[in-house]
């Protein structure tokens, strides 16, 4: 099965940057010339999103990294996703696996936030993954339709969200994924969208890759044919290797061809 919605690159900036850093990064980025064919988003850190804002091409949408579960209130250190619609944000990431696995969000907070962002009209970049040791027991797949259906559970309109497929053991290691040990994930989750919510979710539904994504290895993934774009971290913050890849769409048109 094929995924048929438009190539997906985001750029997941992560705790990183300065005002100074993030002001070369999107002249760089402003500057670039991006292929047709790809919706490119960047992820900066809260304190920076308004320099973004104001500064970014409309060529580039932003999201934010994540957002509350609910509407704002006494919730020290918390940001709503009232607040993010009402800076101008298009996206929001929820369930990193950095938010999983570091700072400890369970598969029913990550549902919450995910519901809650969509009914503010955000669109969600929703991430699942395995850990090495789960993926050398052999249950991968378990593990990432548990988290999958974590989030259908809060689904009920899939037309804004983006799932993000970011193995734990690829993400910041040098580590990618092979271009087959992706597409065999990735094959696997649009199956389970296509059994468990419908064929045409399952159709229309960007299933992207994360982990270890750069300007070299960025155009063989991009070419299988269950990945429908990346998202990625230590590349993003690299203007022009994140333009090499979000330009690997033109890989994919290839053997579309
Ligand atoms: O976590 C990631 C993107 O969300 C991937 O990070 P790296 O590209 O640095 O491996």
């Amino acid at each position: 099965m094929t995924g048929s919605g438009k190539f997906f690159v985001g750029g997941n900036w992560k705790c990183n940057g300065t005002k100074e850093s993030i002001k070369k990064l999107v002249e760089d980025l402003n500057s670039a010339k991006f292929e047709e064919g790809v919706d490119v988003v960047v992820a900066p850190p809260f304190v920076y999103i308004s320099q973004v804002i104001d500064t970014l091409t409309d060529r580039i949408e932003v999201a934010a990294q994540n957002s509350w579960s609910g509407k704002g209130g006494a919730f020290t250190g918390e940001i709503s996703a009232d607040q993010l619609v009402d800076v101008g944000l298009k996206w929001v990431i929820q369930g990193h696996s950095e938010r999983r696995h570091v700072i400890g969000e369970t598969n029913a907070t990550i549902g919450k936030k995910t519901s809650y962002a969509l009914s503010k009209g955000l669109g969600v970049i929703a991430c699942v993954g395995e850990k090495l040791e789960e993926r050398e027991a052999d249950r991968t797949t378990e593990v990432v339709f548990e988290q999958m259906q974590a989030f259908a559970d809060e689904i009920s309109d899939w037309s804004k969200v983006v799932i993000a497929y970011e193995p734990v053991w690829a993400i910041g290691t040098g580590k990618v994924a092979s271009p087959q040990q992706a597409q065999e994930v990735h094959a696997a989750i649009r199956g389970w969208l296509s059994d468990k919510i419908s064929p045409e979710v399952a159709a229309a539904t960007r299933i992207i890759y994360g982990g270890s994504v750069n300007g070299t290895n960025s155009g063989e993934l991009a070419k299988k044919e269950d990945i429908d774009g990346f998202l990625v971290g230590g590349a993003s913050l690299k203007g022009p290797e994140f333009v090499t890849i979000c330009n690997a769409v033109t890989a994919k048109k290839s053997v579309a061809a």
